[in-house]
């Protein structure tokens, strides 16, 4: 096989496993069975490694390095990662109404964004490039997880476009990996993870990143945190552009005109969102105008411009399969 012939199979292939990697985690798009994905994977790494001068940094081989760490590295994030305040009850939904209005008026629209049950992780990217994924941490200070953060497959190694930004977004384990790994740790003895969060949480302290890629996390984008271009003047406009550039920030939302269409929309996924890949706790209402969410301001730990609707809580379970997996 010739150099030029090699390039074109290398470009092949690794556009047929970011496209079943992005598949994967749409609920209702059968990806290619684990098996068939190793059998891609495995072309490419041995194509990669007869044709080094076609090797990249952002190929799909470059997701799982081998070396262990020691510990994480402490990140600062430049912009802090607040806190949610919370609303349980539809009167607590139209109190929050009542205050936002009464800073900015009556035309204020909200975002609605399905509230994953994951952990909160920023992304950077620096000129289109995955160079670094961060926990939360209390905040400010965060933990160094890019070695684990590029084992997730729906997280691009490169953009669409050579920008600088960063994201914060929620990494979660999908219903279906955390009962499996819940199985496989059963029958090794070995403690179960209570919940799905939990699971995810395990999964990115993993030191091992071979460890971290069987979990077969995923993550959803929620906000642009910094950006080097494209200023945005609403949250609705920001998810798109962040969709644009590769990120999944393909959660479900809507645009709601007023806080009536929020709580409709609530109770419309009160039910639905258990049969949804990914487990949700809650629904996450924001002001769209970013202009608006200026003048609302913050709290000491959150936006006055946002809050979190929860469900109420799961039953307690006892069995593994009582957990509203829906499996
Ligand atoms: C709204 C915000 C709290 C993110 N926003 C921020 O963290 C944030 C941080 C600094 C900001 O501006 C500042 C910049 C510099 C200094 C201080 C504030 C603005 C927003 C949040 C938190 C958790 C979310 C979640 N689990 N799911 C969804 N769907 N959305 C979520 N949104």
């Amino acid at each position: 096989m010739t150099i030029d012939e090699a390039r074109l199979c290398v470009d092949a292939l690794r556009k047929e496993i970011e496209h079943h990697n992005q598949r994967y985690y749409q609920e209702d798009n059968p990806s290619i069975t684990d098996a068939e994905w190793d059998a891609l994977m495995r072309e490419l790494i041995s194509l990669e490694t007869q044709f080094p001068e076609l090797q990249s940094p952002s190929s799909p081989t470059q997701r799982v390095g081998a070396s262990v760490s020691e510990g994480f590295v402490k990140v600062e994030h430049q912009i802090p990662m607040l806190s949610l305040s919370n609303a349980y009850s539809t009167e607590e939904l139209l109190e929050f109404d009542r205050r936002v209005r009464q800073v900015v008026g009556d035309e204020v629209r909200y975002v609605c964004e399905l509230k994953i049950d994951g952990l909160a992780v920023s992304l950077r990217y620096e000129q289109g490039r995955l160079v670094r994924g961060a926990t939360r941490g209390d905040g400010e200070v965060g933990e160094d997880i890019t070695s684990n953060i590029r084992t997730i497959r729906n997280v691009p190694l490169e953009l669409t476009e050579p920008v600088t930004l960063e994201v914060r977004g929620e990494a979660y384990m999908p219903k279906q990996s955390f009962l499996r790994l819940n199985e496989q740790r059963e029958q090794q003895g070995e403690p179960l993870f209570a919940n799905p969060r939990n699971a995810a949480a395990g999964s990115l302290r993993q030191l091992d990143p071979r460890v971290a890629a069987s979990r077969r996390l995923g993550v959803i984008v929620y906000q642009l945190a910094e950006a080097s271009e494209y200023p945005v003047e609403r949250h609705s406009e920001a998810l798109e552009y962040v969709r644009s550039l590769g990120l999944p920030a393909n959660g479900e939302r809507k645009l709601c005109a007023d806080i009536h269409e929020v709580i409709e929309y609530i109770d419309e996924w009160s039910e639905k969102r258990r049969s949804l890949s990914y487990a949700t706790d809650g629904m996450v209402i924001k002001v769209d105008d970013m202009v608006l969410q200026q003048e609302l301001g913050f709290t000491a730990k959150s936006p006055r411009w946002a809050i979190a609707y929860k469900y109420a809580a799961e039953q307690a379970t006892t069995t593994l399969r009582r957990i509203d997996l829906n499996v």
